[in-house]
């Protein structure tokens, strides 16, 4: 061993270098046991880690308000149905463009006005077919309820304000997005609503107003800027979408992931500034004169109004964005009359406004079966491409339907209240915060295209600078809790914009921005506030989830414990019944041999036909059915016959005793000895035995044993002479003496001595035959009473009895 362990002498000649050293297994972590100091409840030391107050954090009360789900709201506005043509640039009524119709003329000249859109309240309206078409199948009166709102013909545009529009307007200032969009055939007054004129300004000017006057009232609480884009989805010859940025000189912009490229925003400080805005964007939007209207517009309009607050306490968020769009309306070309190129763009709008209604659809049919996979609709065009979140239920909407009332717009009229009136029925969940940043990030990309720019500018960054930064925030945020830098200039610095940013530019930065000490900046308080609870809600939700996921785990395991509980009774019950039916196997399998050895040689003793042993066998063998009354009564018969006077019939045991004899037998039986023809052949035979002793006048006690199968309890036959005792075996003696399934006649004292011919058993029980006259037994041996029956009685009698005896154990073989 001593050699093995020592180095070698010599260098070896070859060296293999082994490229992969095998690895070690890595030492199983040993589960070393918890120390008892840290399992004892409350410990005085410090370093014990509570419990987590699991229970404390489910007992608290959130809010429902914050995420219960919110209906979207569809409002409907009437549209009067008279309305003053404007005058045209040459100061006449503005004329139709596309050739009509004889009949439309004269429809139109001798038009009476026939209203088919009734408001029923502030919630409902009856559509009904003009007289005109009330003869055709599938027009109907039609009752539309749900609605947020009903705007009547002769509703003001502040009454639509205050309404619809005003909430959205209050949330968009606390810092929350919405978006409204109108729907309708066209010539409805969606542009009107939206846009309204300078007597009646609509619902974007009308928003500015409002935006701005709350504003002011906030006053130096608050800065926030207010920025204004607005641009349109039109056709390029029917074929292909485009992107105009209608701010910009009519640009191009293009839509990426949800995010357009190029947009140009204006800062907007007053409401002139804005309304002059969006009047040079309307200047510029595409419409056309339509035989449904004079100035129809062409293109889908959006304006976004964008609000980034900063330091704003009741603001939820820091940017904002409020999304007004005006649909081009759906046109029939039956009504239009638009041939050529206008067609084209009837079908790109029809088509935008078909995939805008498919897309709401589907998100409703997921809402109601959420196994139903929403459709990805929104990708057929560009404005539901844009519109996705909302579109998905993730942000708030509203929706105004337009719709004219006239005869000739029921069919616009019902088909637009029968595809958006359903839409009232989706659902927004108030999961705004978590997709705030997301939505903004999407889609103000353009602005952080400047610091991307920047960012190419990376080689030059002294590292230093982020160094530097770094040790600012961990001291502002994670050491000095009081000293937090803002949020906004958090965002200035964050990896991307900040990476871009020179280290003068940073110093500068960071120079202005102010640490307040013991002054922290409400808004970005605020904010970490309110992610932190939204954090928390989540918490606490997934928290309850598994709270009662792990309850039903409970239950289920009770449930199981119970089972096997029952399972193994249930088992052990059945082992236990195995156990019995093996042992009385066993004994049965011995019992049988002895029993046939025994009645072998009880046959040898009394000089009996060994053939009965088969009998005997055939007795155990069957199976014993239940107790009949019939056996008991021809037992009693037989017993009748075979002499007894007296019969004790009780549960077990039957007692007798024969007059002829002047002997008394008393035989145990077990129920079941009587219950079958076998049992009953079995007795008969017993009897002939107990007959043939009497006869024989041997004083003798014989006991005689039957088994019974399904029992260890041994029926017993004890047969007795008037001498000696009645006796009973008692069950000791039956199982040391006897064999416990035998039938045994215990030889008597005295053996029958040899030269004493055998006699051949006479049953008592042929007495049956001559009792019972009722019975046909067919015995042929019987012949008719004579005369001289009187004095051969005794042998007449001996015949029959043998005779009757024969005939019954045919008999009773027969049926067994
Ligand atoms: N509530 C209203 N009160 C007064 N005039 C209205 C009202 N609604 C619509 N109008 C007028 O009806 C005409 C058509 O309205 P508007 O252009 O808004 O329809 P539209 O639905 O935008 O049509 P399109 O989809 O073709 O653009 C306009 O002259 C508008 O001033």
């Amino acid at each position: 061993m001593a050699e093995l362990k020592s180095p070698p002498s010599h260098p070896p000649t070859t060296v293999t270098v082994r490229r992969n050293p095998p690895r070690r297994a890595r030492p199983t972590p040993s589960q070393a046991p918890i120390p008892i100091s840290l399992l004892s409840t409350p410990s005085t030391s410090s370093k014990t880690v509570p419990s987590f107050p699991i229970d404390d954090i489910l007992a608290i009360d959130v809010p429902k308000t914050e995420l219960e789900s919110e209906n979207l709201k569809v409002f409907l506005r009437i549209r009067p149905q008279s309305i003053p043509q404007a005058p045209n640039k040459k100061g006449g009524v503005s004329k139709n463009v596309w050739p009509q119709s004889k009949q439309t003329v004269k429809s139109k000249i001798k038009k009476t006005i026939e209203v088919c859109l009734k408001e029923n309240d502030e919630h409902s309206v009856t559509l009904c077919p003009p007289q005109s078409m009330q003869d055709q199948k599938r027009t109907k009166t039609e009752v539309y309820e749900g609605f947020s709102h009903v705007f009547s013909a002769d509703s003001s545009q502040d009454d639509v304000f205050d309404k619809m529009v005003n909430p959205i307007v209050e949330d968009f200032i606390k810092g929350k997005s919405g978006m409204l969009a109108a729907l309708g055939p066209s010539g409805s007054g969606k542009t009107h609503t939206i846009f309204g004129t300078a007597r009646q300004p609509g619902m974007i000017p009308l928003a500015l107003r409002r935006i701005f006057s709350a504003t002011e009232e906030h006053g130096a609480q608050s800065s926030r800027t207010f920025y204004l884009s607005m641009f349109e989805i039109c056709s390029e010859r029917g074929r292909t979408e485009r992107m105009i940025d209608l701010f910009n000189d009519g640009v191009d912009i293009c839509l990426q992931q949800s995010t357009i490229k190029g947009l140009h925003e204006s800062t907007i400080c007053d409401v002139q500034q804005a309304e002059a805005l969006i009047a040079q964007g309307m200047l510029k939007r595409a419409t056309a004169m339509t035989n449904s209207n004079s100035q129809s517009s062409r293109s889908q309009c959006i304006i976004n109004i964008r609000c980034e607050t900063c330091g704003d306490v009741n603001a939820s968020s820091n940017s904002a964005l409020l999304t007004i769009v005006d649909l081009a309306g759906a046109e029939r070309e039956k009504k239009t009359g638009n041939q050529g190129h206008r067609l084209l763009e009837s079908n790109f709008i029809n088509n935008t406004s078909m995939v805008f209604g498919l897309c709401l659809r589907s998100l409703l049919e997921h809402q109601k079966n959420r196994k139903k996979p929403m459709q990805k609709h929104f990708k057929n065009s560009l404005l539901t491409r844009y519109l996705r979140d909302y579109l998905e239920g993730k942000k708030r909407m509203a929706l105004i339907l337009t719709v004219k009332s006239g005869e000739e717009d029921y069919l616009d009229a019902s088909f637009l209240l029968r595809q958006a009136s359903p839409f009232m029925k989706i659902k927004f969940t108030n999961s705004e915060e978590s997709t705030e940043l997301i939505g903004n990030k999407r889609q103000y990309q353009p602005f952080l295209k400047a610091d991307q720019q920047k960012k190419m500018k990376m080689s030059t960054i002294d590292s230093s600078a982020v160094d530097k930064f770094k040790s600012i925030m961990d001291r502002n945020f994670f050491g000095d809790s009081k000293t937090l830098i803002t949020m906004k200039k958090v965002n200035e610095v964050d990896d991307t914009t900040f990476l871009a940013k020179s280290p003068e530019t940073f110093k500068s930065k960071v120079g202005e921005s102010t640490f307040v000490n013991d002054n922290i900046n409400a808004a970005t308080k605020n904010r970490l506030t309110q992610t932190m609870q939204g954090f928390a809600i989540a918490a606490w939700q997934v928290l309850k989830q598994y709270k009662g996921k792990l309850k039903v785990a409970e239950k289920e395991i009770c449930c199981l414990k119970q089972s096997l509980t029952e399972e193994k009774a249930r088992s052990e019950k059945l082992a236990m019944e195995l156990a019995h039916i093996k042992s009385s196997f066993l004994c049965e399998k011995i019992v049988s041999t002895d029993k046939i050895e025994t009645k072998k040689e009880v046959c040898r003793e009394n000089g009996l036909d060994e053939s009965a042993e088969s009998d005997y066998q055939s007795v155990d063998t069957h199976e014993k059915s239940p107790v009949h009354i019939p056996f008991a009564i021809i037992f009693l018969i037989m017993a009748h016959v075979a002499g007894v006077s007296s019969v004790n019939l009780s549960e077990s045991e039957v007692i007798v005793n024969n007059q002829n004899t002047d002997s008394t037998a008393m035989i145990i039986l077990k129920p079941l000895y009587l219950t079958n023809w076998e049992g009953l052949y079995t007795f008969a035979e017993n009897l002939e035995i107990l007959e043939s002793k009497n006869d024989s006048d041997q004083n003798v006690t014989d006991n005689l044993l039957l088994e019974d199968s399904a029992n260890s309890v041994q029926p017993i036959v004890s047969i007795s002479d008037d001498s000696s005792p009645l006796k009973m075996l008692d069950e000791t003696t039956i199982s040391t003496n006897v064999p416990e399934i035998a039938v045994k006649v215990l030889p008597s004292p005295k053996p029958p001595t040899a030269d004493k011919p055998k006699r051949r058993l006479q049953p008592a029980s042929s007495m049956l035959l001559k009792n019972l006259t009722g019975l046909d037994i067919g015995d042929e041996d019987e012949k008719p009473k004579g005369a001289r029956g009187s004095k051969r009685n005794t042998g007449l009698d001996l015949t029959r009895k043998t005779q009757g005896s024969l005939s019954l154990l045919r008999l009773l073989k027969n049926n067994v």
